[in-house]
């Protein structure tokens, strides 16, 4: 496997999955850079999951090509493997073993195990090493989870919505704080959430993901600069959303409508005016309504296609 000068950590191309009737993923592109924070935020069913199962060589691509850290997760499971850290969605950990007995065995597979970094990250997800996994809270097992997913220091950490069971602190301050050392260290952290304000906070690359598709995808702050959120006012009361070309959403009620614009607002404010209407803010929007406003559009055009 030849991962010098490799850049490119996540390499995804046209990569769709069916499960009997359904498109789990459908022509998935996406390719993600060396220290990187990626989220990849999408509705429950999605897709995000089985994406992330692919990564892990835990699926092979029935269309499509998944390349991970140089090397084919599939036929090359152990070079791939060894280099990423795994937080899966259900915290499959084993019951009957106490914390310590897991770290233990889990450092016997791995070269790279760093057991100064697993103590101090099991202090500081105040863990009792005596205590026996099956005991442990849904918070405590995402705990466990991430210091056997981190202590290896592994290229790459896959972390499958980490912030379930996770209790606000923990969430906000904890885990945003490894995931960005772990970028500053030059390596990958590629996440998936349904909470878009913590992606927003902590990721540097987005990939909206709905009903298995790539809806939008880049640089957080260039996708943030490339959608306005437009406050309009009307001179008369609009009993519907006005229809304005080129605006992905509208909400609001009377003479007062918000619309959120990717791309420039001239020929909003164009057809406003003709409606008897001007822009009164203008604002960036937040990841939030960006995806509100690109996933029912698309729905949008869906139904009315
Ligand atoms: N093993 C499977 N057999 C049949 N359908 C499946 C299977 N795994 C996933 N699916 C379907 O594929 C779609 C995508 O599921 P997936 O679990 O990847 O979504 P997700 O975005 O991770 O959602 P969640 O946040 O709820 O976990 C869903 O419609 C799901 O029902």
């Amino acid at each position: 496997m030849t991962t010098e000068g490799v850049d490119g950590v996540i390499e995804v191309s046209g990569l769709s999955r069916r499960f009997g009737r359904s498109l789990a993923l459908d022509g998935v592109q996406l390719d993600v850079p060396r220290g990187l924070v990626f989220g990849l935020v999408g509705e429950n069913g999605a897709g995000k999951t089985t994406l992330i199962k692919h990564l892990l060589g835990l699926y092979r691509a029935q269309t499509g090509t998944v390349r991970v850290l140089g090397g084919d997760p599939v036929t090359q499971p152990v070079e791939v493997l060894s280099r990423i850290g795994y937080l899966s969605e259900d915290r499959d950990l084993p019951d009957w073993m106490r914390i310590s007995e897991l770290l233990n065995y889990l450092r016997a597979f791995y070269p790279t195990w760093d057991v100064a970094l697993a103590d101090r990250l099991r202090n500081d997800f105040d863990l009792d090493p005596q205590a026996r996994i099956k005991s442990l809270s849904q918070g405590q097992r995402a705990r466990v989870g991430l210091v056997g997913a981190l202590a290896f220091r592994p290229d790459l950490l896959v972390l499958d919505e980490p912030s379930t069971g996770l209790d606000p602190i923990v969430r906000r301050d904890i885990l945003a704080a490894i995931i960005r050392t772990i970028a500053e260290e030059g390596r990958t952290v590629f996440f998936s959430s349904h909470l878009l304000d913590e992606v927003e906070r902590v990721a540097d690359s987005v990939a909206l993901i709905d009903r298995g598709r790539i809806v939008l995808s880049g640089p957080l702050d260039e996708i943030k600069r490339s959608h306005r959120r437009l406050t309009l006012r009307f001179d008369e009361s609009q009993p519907q959303p006005p229809a304005l070309a080129g605006t992905v959403v509208c909400d609001g009620f009377g003479r007062d409508w918000t619309a959120v614009c990717p791309g420039p607002i001239e020929a909003v404010a164009m057809q406003a005016a003709g409606l008897g209407g001007r822009i009164v803010e203008d604002q960036t929007p937040s990841l939030d309504e960006i995806f509100v406003a690109q996933v029912g559009s698309r729905r949008h055009a869906s139904v009315e296609g």
